[in-house]
């Protein structure tokens, strides 16, 4: 935590609601934002991921409920709770929250990632702290994560965080569940997420009551964290000021990650994306892109195909030759009216402000040559 740049939290029901008061669990709140005021202080980026909205809605409808519609509508009188629980934590530091609530559908529907992440962007440009939680009340069981352990990944995904931090009621992962296991050894450091790792964890826990997770969607979300390039730590939200423990030495896991967040995206973008279309680009903007710059629409000479905004598109030199794959921050018929132009001409060409870029330079892979 003392090195990453940009550290998701994740926050379970069981920690957020105090199931006795059946309120906030205020104190322990303050105490998080705290540190979280004091993560940002260091330069650090943080994205929160809370539950809660359900647990706080059947607290205020008076209702236990086990349909899914009536779990949607205790969500969507506990967003707010949870909002304005957020707010008030945070407002003493000086710090505003941003609610963003997504599906597993909007993580996967390339547009709406697009979007999501240049939302997440700019609310962090903004000095906002985003508190991330599942869009529960269009969510169904098609298109839910279901708990929030895996949509906190796809959020340090989206928001190319270094660590993604799930705070949990236990301070890590033991070779058996503690629990149930009195011999359990405690697993401070998982270099890998070998099948071995993974049979050790088991699901959610049923005492708990509040929360869906248990300990194997938490590696589930370690997993694809890894994938883009973002370590996890599982450690205790027990304690009040719970993240400056975990930086004091507080006993937790570490799962590493095998890859920097922006060579993960790379990766992908260079492996699983099937080009949508082709830019001709002149011999300035080749030499430009070889010196690690972004790819401005004046250095592009034609388009072809049909692709839309973060779709990716081939790229070649005037002379043909192969030049590599980026994803294009506009669409085919976009970039055909804005080629060859200067930037400052974009917004009265396509009738908004967008990017001052075609493709940006995080988001291309050039061939060796
Ligand atoms: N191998 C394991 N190591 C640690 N905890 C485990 C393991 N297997 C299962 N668990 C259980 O997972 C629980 C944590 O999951 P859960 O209660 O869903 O957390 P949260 O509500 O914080 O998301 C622990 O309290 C523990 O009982
Ligand atoms: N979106 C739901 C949370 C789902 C959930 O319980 O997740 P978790 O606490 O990770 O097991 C809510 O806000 O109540």
């Amino acid at each position: 935590m003392a090195q990453a740049r940009r550290v998701v939290v994740k926050i379970g029901s069981s920690l957020l609601f105090d199931a006795d008061q059946r309120a906030v669990a205020a104190d322990w709140l303050a105490s998080l934002a705290a540190d979280i005021a004091e993560l940002r202080r260091q330069g650090r980026d943080v994205i929160v991921v809370s539950s809660g909205a359900v647990a706080l809605g059947r607290g205020r409808l008076n209702l236990s409920p086990s349909r899914l519609q009536d779990k949607q509508a205790a969500a969507a009188v506990g967003q707010s709770l949870l909002m304005h629980a957020w707010e008030e934590a945070l407002a003493p530091h000086g710090l505003m929250a941003g609610q963003i609530l997504l599906t597993r559908d909007d993580t996967e529907r390339r547009r709406r990632w697009l979007n999501g992440r240049a939302t997440l962007e700019a609310l962090l440009a903004h000095g906002v702290v985003p508190v991330v939680n599942e869009n529960d009340t269009v969510a169904t069981e098609e298109i839910r994560y279901g708990d929030n352990d895996r949509l906190a990944a796809r959020a340090a995904q989206l928001g190319r965080a270094d660590l993604l931090v799930l705070l949990s009621d236990v301070d890590g992962l033991y070779t058996a569940d503690p629990r149930r296991d009195p011999d359990a050894r405690h697993l401070p450091l998982i270099e890998r997420l070998t099948p071995d790792v993974l049979a050790m964890a088991s699901g959610a826990n049923a005492q708990a009551g509040v929360g869906t997770g248990g300990m194997a969607t938490k590696l589930a979300a370690a997993q694809i964290a890894a994938s883009a390039g973002c370590a996890t730590v599982i450690a205790s939200g027990l304690t009040d000021y719970p993240l400056r423990a975990v930086l004091d030495g507080a006993r937790a896991s570490l799962i590493l990650a095998p890859a920097t967040p922006l060579a993960a995206w790379k990766q992908w973008i260079a492996g699983s994306v099937a080009p949508g279309g082709a830019l001709t680009l002149d011999a300035g903007a080749v030499a430009a892109l070889r010196a690690g710059k972004s790819l401005l629409p004046s250095g592009v000479v034609a388009v072809s195909g049909d692709f839309g905004k973060g779709d990716s598109v081939r790229l070649t030199g005037p002379d043909g030759a192969r030049l590599g794959v980026g994803l294009a921050s506009y669409a085919a018929d976009e970039i055909a009216l804005i080629r060859g132009r200067h930037s400052d001409a974009l917004e009265s060409l396509l009738g908004y402000r967008g990017p001052s870029v075609v493709i940006h330079r995080d988001d291309l892979v050039l061939e060796d040559r």
